[in-house]
């Protein structure tokens, strides 16, 4: 069994120890073939490499183990030996000695009863002296043994010595590979190999303990010899003092068996009979002496053999303990086993990786050489392409560096030929662009005639109405009925219904409550345009509160009225107009309320007074007003909300509502002719008035009064303007009102004016739309003759 498991102890151990010289023969050379740690040199790091090398070391100390084992079982084995010769030699020793007392007392028997007397005595005399030679013999024999037991004893110290000191060793390697262990574990963190190496020092502590009883056995062991071998010299001493004892009880017997003899005798030896009978009585007591020594030494005998039992017993449990011993190296080699397999199912799956990746890297290789193999065809094919291109190219080459040598000649020629066709076709493009120049300005004169006409004939005062539709806000009552309706077969006529009466009104254009901002801005554009021509334009809406006039004018931010989009209009002329004309475009914003002129565009809102320009020209002049020029859509948008916020603000400040005030928005165009130098100023006042309301319907009082008072006052001198303007009377009551007053130079003769009546449908509104319309009506017969437009000449004379 034993031989099984070193042969299998040793079998692992040279594989073992084959593969870990492979894996670091392998490292080696690849660690100075490349100059660096490659993967195989971190294997051999690797926890793996470092519990097989454990494993090693371990199975090193195992074969040195069991070498130590066999020899304490060969020793255990000649002990085992040497104690069945003992005990056969003292077997045969105790059976000759039980045969010779035999014989000596069959002799003696046989004496006393056949032969007797003398003959008995010297038979007796005869086998004392055999069995003196006998015991001489037998003294020779135990002293052989004893000496050959002391060499023994010998032999056996020296190996015990030896084996105590291999003992010894084998601790100090297993404290050393203790503390390697400790200094792995704290290296390499809690890893499988870590478990492993825990597990081979738990085995290790096992071992060492089975070595410890061991060693207590093989102590024992040792005991055992060297007191079997003292008492076995001690037996054979009181063998030998039993010897000399059963000589002298021989000697005794043999006298007795002499007198014994005598007595049988005649009565001739009667005498000598007393003598012997005197003499038998002391050999009788020494018989029986002999008989006690002999029952002594049976029962030493009977000592000496449970002694033996006592010892077969030892050996029978030294036994059993090398039997449990075998059992756990039994385990440790499946253990061993397990592992093993373990290994070499990673080593498999080692190899199967290698095996893929062998095979991975063959594919991508053989891809790799088709994918070369393919641009090396390709490159094959265009390099036997390239020769007759290079050829082609070569000759392109010679002929080019002919041309080049050429170029400069021909360069030149050619620039003066273009030269001189840049030139006639310059002549000929600047004669071409006067000529239409020249046709342009006829066109434009012919346009702004045409237009002039166009708002002539249109009339230089042009009423519009503009019917507000009916929303939700403007329902107070329920059942309200339109009473105002639109012809949309004529675009000039309205009807009102009136008490069951209807009344047309004919205006220049009725625009029906669908009508969009932008619609009727078209209907205003041609004015607007006029301005930038060096027109003076006066646009206003008129109508009661809430019919629609700052909706109209202002609009709201998502949908633009029509200040808004004049302004916008004024910049796309000037835009068309860039080349011919440049023009600056100037803004400012006035409210008045209750005749109090106050600023729109300043922070503060200053009151302000109208005058006549210093200047000499007749002007109106506002001092103090702030003037901004405007320079495109968004500071036109800019400027557009801070008149109405300023607006609402000096409402809010003055506890007045907007709609009691007039606001006017006055733009005034200076355009300047490119061409001759010429100089226009145009005006534009677009006017979003106060409502017209009845004092007596509104029922106001106090401030309210008065407000409404100052309103219609002012809305008064319009219609006398109007009024004066249409009887073409030679005093126009302009400075009536500070409204009427501030609208002089474009609302009077000579201007183009454009009134938008605002009218409400519902019939709760008939009696202000009447109103509206009647001065609307009023409004339309003016005559305000052809309109005269401010050019100045670059001379400084006025047309
Ligand atoms: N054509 C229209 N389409 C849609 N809503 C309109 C139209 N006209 C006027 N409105 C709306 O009617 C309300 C009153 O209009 P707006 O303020 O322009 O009247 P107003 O005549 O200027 O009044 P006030 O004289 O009191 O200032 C506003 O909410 C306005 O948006």
């Amino acid at each position: 069994m034993y031989a099984f498991y070193s042969l299998l102890v040793y079998i692992f151990y040279t594989v073992f120890k084959e593969e870990k010289d492979a894996l670091e023969q392998e490292s080696e050379k690849r660690t100075a073939s490349q100059g660096q740690v490659d993967k195989t040199a971190e294997l051999a790091d690797s926890p793996l490499l470092t519990v097989m090398h454990h494993l090693l070391s371990f199975l090193e100390q195992y074969s040195h183990l069991h070498q130590l084992q066999q020899q304490v079982e060969q020793y255990r084995a000649q002990l085992k030996r040497h104690r069945v010769h003992h005990h056969r030699q003292m077997k045969t020793l105790r059976s000759s000695y039980r045969q010779r007392l035999a014989d000596k007392n069959s002799i003696i028997y046989a004496g006393s009863s056949e032969s007797g007397g003398l003959v008995g005595v010297h038979s007796l005399v005869q086998s004392l002296s055999g069995l003196q030679g006998e015991r001489s013999r037998l003294r020779g024999e135990l002293r052989l043994l004893h000496s050959q037991l002391e060499e023994k004893e010998q032999d056996r110290h020296s190996r015990v010595l030896a084996f105590q000191q291999q003992i010894d060793d084998l601790k100090g390697c297993i404290e050393e590979r203790e503390e390697e262990l400790s200094r792995l574990r704290t290296a390499s963190g809690a890893t499988d190999s870590e478990k492993r190496v825990v597990c081979l020092s738990l085995e290790n502590d096992s071992l060492k303990q089975s070595l410890s009883v061991t060693q207590g056995l093989l102590q024992q062991l040792s005991a055992i010899p060297s007191q079997s071998s003292s008492m076995l010299i001690k037996e054979n001493e009181s063998l030998r003092g039993r010897v000399q004892q059963l000589e002298t009880s021989l000697q005794e017997r043999e006298l007795q068996l002499e007198l014994d003899r005598e007595r049988v005798k005649e009565p001739v030896v009667k005498y000598v009979s007393q003598t012997v009978e005197v003499e038998s009585a002391s050999t009788l007591k020494q018989l029986s002496k002999a008989r006690q020594k002999n029952d002594l030494l049976a029962e030493k005998l009977s000592a000496h053999n449970q002694r033996c039992k006592h010892l077969e017993e030892h050996i029978r449990v030294s036994d059993e303990h090398s039997c449990n011993l075998q059992h756990k190296i039994a385990a440790y080699e499946c253990e061993i086993s397990k592992l093993r397999e373990e290994l070499l199912k990673e080593i498999g799956h080692l190899e199967e990786k290698k095996e893929e990746a062998v095979k991975a890297a063959s594919s991508c290789s053989a891809e790799h050489f088709q994918s070369l193999q393919e641009q090396f065809f390709g490159l094959q094919k265009r390099l036997t392409a390239l020769p007759p291109a290079l050829r082609s190219m070569k000759t392109d080459y010679a002929s080019l560096r002919s041309q080049v040598r050429n170029f400069s000649d021909f360069y030149g020629a050619a620039i003066s030929d273009a030269k001189k066709q840049i030139t006639a076709a310059i002549h000929e493009m600047s004669k071409a662009n006067k000529e239409l120049l020249e046709k342009y300005r006829k066109e434009v004169a012919l346009r702004r005639k045409y237009h002039e006409q166009l708002v002539e004939l249109k009339g230089n005062i042009r009423v519009l109405c503009r019917v507000k539709p009916v929303l939700k806000e403007d329902q107070h009552e329920e059942d309200q009925s339109v009473v105002v309706t639109t012809d949309p077969n004529n675009e000039s006529a309205l009807s009102v219904m009136n008490k069951g009466k209807g009344r047309t009104f004919e205006l220049d254009k009725v625009f029906h409550p669908q009508a969009t901002q932008e619609e009727v801005f078209q209907e205003i554009e041609p004015l607007v345009t006029s301005c930038i021509d060096g027109y003076h334009v006066c646009i206003f809406a008129y109508g009661q509160t809430g019919s629609g006039k700052t909706y109209t004018m202002e609009g709201s931010v998502e949908n633009p009225g029509i200040n808004q989009r004049a302004l916008k209009h004024l910049f796309n002329e000037i835009e068309d107009r860039r080349d011919m004309w440049t023009y600056t475009v100037n803004v400012s914003s006035v409210e008045i309320y209750n005749e109090v002129l106050r600023d729109l565009l300043s922070k503060d809102g200053e009151k302000l007074d109208i005058k006549i320009n210093p200047d000499g020209t007749g002007q109106l002049h506002v001092p103090g007003l702030r003037v901004t020029e405007v320079k495109g859509l968004q500071h036109i948008k800019k400027i557009l909300a801070k008149a109405r916020r300023n607006r609402i603000t000096f409402g809010t400040q003055m506890n007045q509502h907007s709609s009691r005030s007039h606001a006017l928005l006055c733009i005034t165009v200076h355009g300047t002719d490119l061409a001759n130098g010429s100089k226009t100023t145009g005006k534009l006042n677009l006017v979003d008035l106060a409502g017209s309301e009845r004092v007596w319907k509104s029922g106001a009082e106090g401030e309210r009064l008065k407000e409404a008072q100052n309103i219609n006052r002012s809305l008064l001198a319009l219609g006398d303007v109007i009024q004066a303007l249409r009887g073409s009377q030679t005093h126009i009551p302009f400075r009536n009102s500070r409204l009427t007053y501030l609208l002089q130079d474009s609302l009077g003769k000579g201007n183009k004016t454009a009134m938008v009546v605002q009218v409400s449908a519902l019939e709760s509104n008939v009696g202000e739309t009447l109103c509206s319309l009647k001065f609307a009506q009023k409004v339309c017969k003016v005559e305000l003759g052809p309109a005269a437009r401010k050019i100045e000449s670059s001379a400084g004379q006025c047309d």
